[in-house]
């Protein structure tokens, strides 16, 4: 049977990768080696209602999948990471004229998330203006190229977050997506990140944390990974085990909105980025999130008969306000996640 969703082209299909964990082969003896099999969702193809059983299990296991045939080519990818290499080697006094929190964009330097890790963030829904209120500030010369490119990115971003968020919807059950589609996330809004890091050669370590634990505050994000690998999921057991880059696929994970929203159905999870080689890392996250003064409460449909609800309701720009004050200059440290602000005596 085929599940038709109102977005025509969010059909998808699925297939497995198996992940094997290296850096876990040197963290933990033989016996408790861990693989990761992420679901793998061909989102131009028709969804089978079996895959979405199985998409299901992984929302709710690991809060990660991916998806191919996503329409983002590696060339696009190439030509903006060349242009994001340019303004983020210019100076730290041209790219500090961007924030750290401009209406515009925002600059995040070394040694706020970790020493290793600075990004620059281009907002919607107008990523053509945020990317140029950005670019006029730090280039000399105005860079249309750069400011387009973000634009075509940002507004890719969108289409497919709409059509992904669609079909996790329809993974929590009959009639959810066609009940609460619009009336809860037609006004949804992303911003993409983008995010440098860097690590001393002269580092002694084995690996270093580029950037620390954390959730992500979004309802989904959508991850252009850097080829080298190095990021992570904590397991529910508290193991770190390897997200492996897939030729072609983008990574997508649960936030810490959808967690709540879907009453715990779908998981955010920790997960962190190791940097094994000195080489520049790079990648591209897209955060879809519930406008700031939503009150994110989970409808009783997704709770479920006889269930039990697991977090208070509460307002979007609230939460995010509690993860900034928490989270200030100690992103390296286990940070706070929506459990902390909003969960109830029956989480
Ligand atoms: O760089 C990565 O692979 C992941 C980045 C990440 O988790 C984030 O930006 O929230
Ligand atoms: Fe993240």
């Amino acid at each position: 049977m085929v599940v038709k969703p109102r977005f025509p082209s969010c059909l998808f299909s699925l297939s497995f990768f198996p992940c094997f964990g290296s850096l876990l082969y040197r963290m933990v003896s033989m016996s408790e080696q861990t693989s990761l099999q992420l679901p793998v969702l061909d989102i131009s193809q028709p969804v089978l209602t079996t895959s979405l059983s199985l998409l299901y299990q992984a929302c709710k296991g690991w809060g990660f999948f991916y998806i191919t045939n996503h329409g983002i080519n590696k060339d696009l990818y190439d030509h903006l990471r060349a242009l994001a290499h340019q303004a983020f080697n210019l100076p730290l006094d041209a790219k500090l004229k961007i924030g750290p929190l401009t209406a515009m964009g925002t600059y995040t330097p070394h040694f706020i998330a970790s020493p290793f890790f600075e990004s620059l963030r281009v907002s919607g829904p107008n990523y053509l203006a945020s990317a140029k209120g950005s670019s006029d500030a730090i280039f000399e010369q105005p860079n249309v190229e750069f400011c387009h490119i973000l634009q075509q990115y940002g507004e890719a971003m969108v289409d497919l977050s709409r059509r992904i968020l669609a079909i996790l919807l329809i993974c929590l059950g009959d009639g959810i997506e066609t009940k609460y589609y619009d009336s809860e996330f037609s006004a949804c809004h992303g911003y993409l990140r983008i995010n440098n890091y860097s690590r001393p050669e002269e580092s002694s370590m084995d690996e270093v944390e580029g950037l620390g634990m954390h959730t992500d505050m979004s309802c989904i994000t959508i991850l252009y990974p850097d080829e080298m690998g190095g990021l992570q999921v904590r397991s529910k057991e508290g193991k770190w085990v390897d997200i492996m880059p897939i030729k072609g696929a983008l990574v997508v994970n649960i936030g810490d909105l959808l967690q709540a929203w879907s009453n715990g159905r779908l998981r955010s999870s920790e997960h962190r980025v190791v940097l094994k080689q000195t080489a520049n890392r790079f990648s591209l996250a897209f955060f879809w999130c519930f406008e700031d003064e939503k009150v994110v409460a989970a409808p009783e449909e997704v709770v479920g008969d006889g269930g039990k609800r697991i977090y208070r309701p509460f307002v979007c720009r609230d939460y995010i306000k509690f993860r900034e004050n928490s989270e200030r200059g100690r992103f390296d440290k286990v940070g706070y996640t929506v459990d902390d602000f909003a969960a109830t005596q029956d989480a």
